[in-house]
């Protein structure tokens, strides 16, 4: 497990995301390298639509991207820094309408927040960086163990909460998810804390079963404060590349998501599926990580991440 002492200054974290999507800007790099060596021509302008959709960027955003090259040099020579500079600005612009970090605004609190997701999306990581975020903010957490199914992940939420001096809500092995999140959301609203983050299982094999637990949870929640849960929200594994976007589409239907977390960028070369997911879901993106550490979970930054992605230098870098 990571690290909890981990400030991360703003230009550590430039510095990891550029090379967390390392792999993903140099796939790009890679798929673009030696095609623009003669002047732009119409079967130029589909071999470089069909680098950017080999670079996961998704048939729409390759589409837009080509168009305005077309636009910008047809019959003139191009370099794979004026695609990259194109596909910067059309991945910032797609991001910019998405990009939303997750913020404390119930009133009263607390703000309760519903993690959800398959096992092993790096969903109990994911909570733990977030408590650390808002931590950071000055905000007082508290965590819910709501995967009663394993012990594992019941053990994983107190190691951190111990670590972080959280306190962690959690019951038997096998108990009931809805009851605990009750009684966690009753503590919270009783003791004054800000921000309740709860953990749910994430058993895609048994949909209907799924389905109903997190609908259950959900009811529950409302009885006790009728605006919670106020955020639903989606963990996904980038290096499952299109699983994720399917993903998207079951967690949707079974606990109406409300915005998305994209864990571990920086062990894929697909970074690019954020933005399908983005592209193809209209949900907010709330935060990305790039790594195992506490620190390596930031706000999503959409000129940092487009930057990052097409290999270039960001203006906040420059
Ligand atoms: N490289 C990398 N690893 C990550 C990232 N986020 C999480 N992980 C790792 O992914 C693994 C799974 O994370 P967990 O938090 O245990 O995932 P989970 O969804 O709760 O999975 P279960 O506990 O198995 O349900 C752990 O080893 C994490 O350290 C990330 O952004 N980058």
């Amino acid at each position: 497990m990571a690290e909890t002492d981990d400030p991360t200054p703003r230009a550590g974290w430039l510095q990891r995301l550029r090379e967390g999507l390392g792999r993903s800007s140099g796939k790009l790099s890679e798929n673009l390298s030696g095609l623009s060596r003669r002047p732009l021509d119409d079967a130029l302008l589909e071999e470089i639509e069909d680098a950017l959709i080999a670079s996961d960027l998704g048939p729409a955003m390759a589409a837009r991207i080509t168009a305005k090259l077309a636009a910008e040099k047809y019959d003139r020579q191009v370099t794979d820094e004026d695609v990259k500079r194109l596909v910067a600005a059309e991945v910032e612009t797609v991001m910019t309408r998405v990009a939303k970090p997750l913020e404390v605004t119930a009133f009263p609190r607390p703000h309760t927040i519903l993690v959800v997701g398959v096992n092993g999306s790096g969903k109990t990581t994911t909570i733990a960086k977030l408590a650390h975020l808002f931590q950071e903010q000055d905000y007082n957490v508290m965590l819910a163990a709501g995967d009663t199914f394993r012990a594992a992940a019941i053990e994983q939420l107190e190691v951190w909460g111990g670590r972080m001096d959280i306190p962690v809500i959690s019951g038997k092995v096998g108990g009931d998810a809805a009851s605990l999140a009750y009684d966690a959301l009753t503590k919270a609203w009783e003791v004054g804390t800000d921000v309740l983050i709860i953990d749910t299982a994430g058993r895609l094999q048994n949909k209907a079963g799924l389905m109903d637990e997190l609908a259950k949870i959900k009811r529950v929640l409302k009885r006790r404060m009728e605006s919670a849960p106020h955020d639903v929200v989606l963990v996904l594994d980038a290096t499952t590349g299109q699983n994720a976007l399917s993903q998207i589409d079951v967690f949707k239907e079974v606990a109406g998501v409300t915005g998305l977390v994209m864990t571990k960028l920086d062990g894929t070369a697909r970074g690019g599926v954020l933005v399908a997911a983005a592209e193809r879901s209209g949900l907010k993106i709330h935060a990305i990580g790039v790594g195992e550490k506490l620190g390596d979970l930031r706000p999503f930054d959409p000129a940092n991440f487009a930057a990052a992605l097409a290999g270039m230098e960001s203006e906040s870098e420059s």
